[in-house]
């Protein structure tokens, strides 16, 4: 369903001179597969996905969805980035029914749909609130009902759960491969937390640090559907982990000797 082919990012630094953020990569993903991205920090992971989602022209190389080119962002891709923050004037409601409205569905139609999607990613009862009444992890609930609304083929998650404490990662977590399960959307996940990659994906992509290429992709044989506690006691996880580890360890290439 997505096919990178030699994608390539350099960016202009400023002050003159430029940085290769990312080099070379080469993936196909399945349709209802779950990709993780992983590596260490500046390794281009962030790079990579806003090149698929159409937000950043690739240098060299080239991205299709379903065999069409991106050119641009597209309502096949829905984007569950940090930076997109929830609009703060906007109730839970108003920003998850945004983009129906915006895609011209009548008002109750977008607000009936709305609310099913809130329900569906656990905020039954806080349609009215404010971001600002909200926890960081309820937000991101937020975020990921207002991306669903809009039914993406493809999720672009950049760290969804990066900020937040433990326990809520692990909550999300959970509720990202039910709904998952259910919907067999195509995912494409920024991480640099191995065991968050292990937990939720089919395939892991191992990216080195600067510039990013695809150092290895891990098949995570685990068996669906995954319970996190039944998960933990399995050699065949730890073992997992503890390889993925080990590989994004390495030191940076320019210092081995
Ligand atoms: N717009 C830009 N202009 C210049 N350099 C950039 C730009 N965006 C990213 N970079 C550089 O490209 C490299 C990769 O950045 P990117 O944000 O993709 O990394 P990342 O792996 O997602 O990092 P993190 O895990 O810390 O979020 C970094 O060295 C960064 O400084």
């Amino acid at each position: 369903m997505i096919a990178i082919s030699g994608v390539t990012k350099t960016f202009q630094r400023r002050g003159g001179g430029t940085h290769l953020a990312i080099d070379s990569i080469d993936l196909q993903v399945a349709e209802g597969e779950f990709v993780s991205i992983l590596g260490p920090s500046g390794c281009g992971k962030s790079t990579l996905l806003y090149i698929v989602g159409g937000f950043v022209p690739p240098s060299r190389g080239s991205i299709t969805v379903s065999g069409r080119p991106v050119t641009g962002p597209g309502p096949d891709r829905g984007p569950v980035f940090q930076e997109f923050a929830l609009f703060p004037w906007k109730t839970v409601l108003g920003n998850v029914a945004y983009g129906l409205r915006e895609a011209g569905m009548r008002k109750r139609e977008a607000e009936r749909q709305a609310e099913a999607l809130i329900a569906r990613v656990g905020l039954k009862g806080y349609e009215s609130f404010y971001p600002k009444e909200l926890s960081g992890g309820m937000k991101q609930r937020v975020a990921i009902a207002r991306t669903l609304a809009y039914n993406p083929a493809i999720l672009l998650m950049d760290e969804p759960f990066g900020a937040l404490d433990a326990h809520t990662r692990v909550r999300l977590q959970n509720e990202l491969l039910e709904l998952w399960e259910r919907d067999r959307k195509t995912v494409l996940f920024v991480t640099h937390a191995v065991d968050e990659a292990v937990f939720l994906s089919d395939r892991v992509v191992v990216m080195s640090r600067q510039p990013g290429r695809i150092k290895a992709i891990v098949d995570i044989d685990l068996p669906r559907p995954r319970h996190r506690d039944e998960l933990l006691l399995q050699s065949r996880y730890q073992h997992l982990v503890i390889e993925l580890e080990r590989m994004i360890e390495d030191p940076p290439e320019e210092i081995r000797p």
